[in-house]
């Protein structure tokens, strides 16, 4: 009921247990609290927190226009509705060396487990499209020395992206990691990598995880978990899916309104009232108090909330 009841601290331990299982960690994007629940629910490792999404969830681009409050009070919604580690976007850190530190202390206040923070220069852009320019690697460190000098809790990740490799060279990308792992990153997220050789060459240089940002419609190919946990690749973020399979049915079901007069052709795509039911976990409120959601049901008869909530109710209330 109401929130997750593991701490961030515990969250945060579990995320490390997990980059040193060797078992390559799974991250779906999470677009709201709501579909962080369900990515618990089916037996992943983690809850990403794009920051493509939060913005085109208000409808903006993904060009640093979001505010670290906004971002940070985003992620702590996401963040507290689930028992799995969240690892956010802070995209450049909002700001100059020391901006990025009082990044890193909000985000621990808002229940992250990590962050990750890019070299890019500001206005920022998605790491998948062209004409991206990244800092020099003297500001590219002090960013990663702010983040990690400036959290409290010694488990709290801090991941430094780099996007170098859209600008220059595979060794450059190489190179800029071993600086940001000396300047005290605990995890490498090279951006726009074109091949599964590319992350095993930055895997190789670095001691510390790397992470594979599976993207749709970008530079890289969409390659299988084994792939990737073959050359090495520790943890896996599918930053927008969700939020692209959301808006993609929601497109389809609109267009069958507007085009039959009705949504019953979509009926079958939809979650179902009953499953929606369970992952907000009625039951548990109605335990604590049994009088919050008796409803009728359209035939008059009076729907118990177990049976709401229940396998039966699938059949009664799709
Ligand atoms: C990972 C990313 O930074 C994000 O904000 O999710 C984006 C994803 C995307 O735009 O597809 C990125 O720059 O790759
Ligand atoms: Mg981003």
């Amino acid at each position: 009921m109401l929130y997750s009841s593991v701490t961030p601290e515990q969250k945060r331990r579990t995320l490390r247990e997990g980059l040193s299982s060797g078992r390559l960690q799974q991250f779906p994007g999470a677009f709201n609290p709501l579909s962080a629940r369900l990515i618990g629910d089916k037996g992943f490792d983690g809850v990403y927190i794009s920051g493509a999404v939060i913005a085109a969830d208000l409808g903006l681009p993904d060009i640093g226009l979001t505010t670290l409050t906004e971002v940070a009070h985003r992620a702590g919604q996401i963040a507290r509705m689930t028992d799995l580690p969240c690892i956010v976007d802070a995209d450049t850190g909002f700001g100059e060396p020391m901006n990025v530190a009082r990044s890193v202390q909000e985000l621990e206040n808002a229940g992250l487990a990590g962050c990750h923070v890019e070299d890019q220069f500001n206005p920022k852009r998605c790491g998948h499209l062209d004409g991206k320019n990244v800092v020099d690697l003297d500001t590219a460190v002090k960013r990663i020395r702010a983040a990690a000098d400036a959290r409290r809790d010694p488990n709290f990740l801090i991941m430094a992206r780099t996007d170098i490799r859209g600008t220059d060279s595979l060794q450059a990308a190489q190179e800029r990691s071993r600086a940001l792992v000396d300047a005290g990153a605990d995890a490498i997220f090279p951006e726009a990598m074109r091949s599964l050789t590319e992350f095993q060459a930055i895997r190789d240089a670095v001691d510390v995880p790397i992470l594979a940002n599976m993207t749709e419609f970008g530079k890289s190919d969409l390659f299988t978990v084994d792939q990737l946990q073959d050359v090495g690749v520790s943890i896996v973020i599918y930053p927008v899916t969700l939020l692209r399979s959301a808006m993609g049915a929601a497109e389809r079901t609109l267009d069958s309104i507007r085009l039959n007069g009705t949504q019953e052709s979509a009926l079958g795509e939809m979650q179902t009232r009953s499953r929606l039911y369970e992952l907000v976990d009625y039951e548990g409120y109605n335990r604590f108090d049994s009088s919050v959601f008796n409803f009728e049901v359209p035939d008059g008869k009076r729907a118990a909330p177990s049976e709401a909530a229940g396998p039966d109710a699938q059949k009664e209330q799709p």
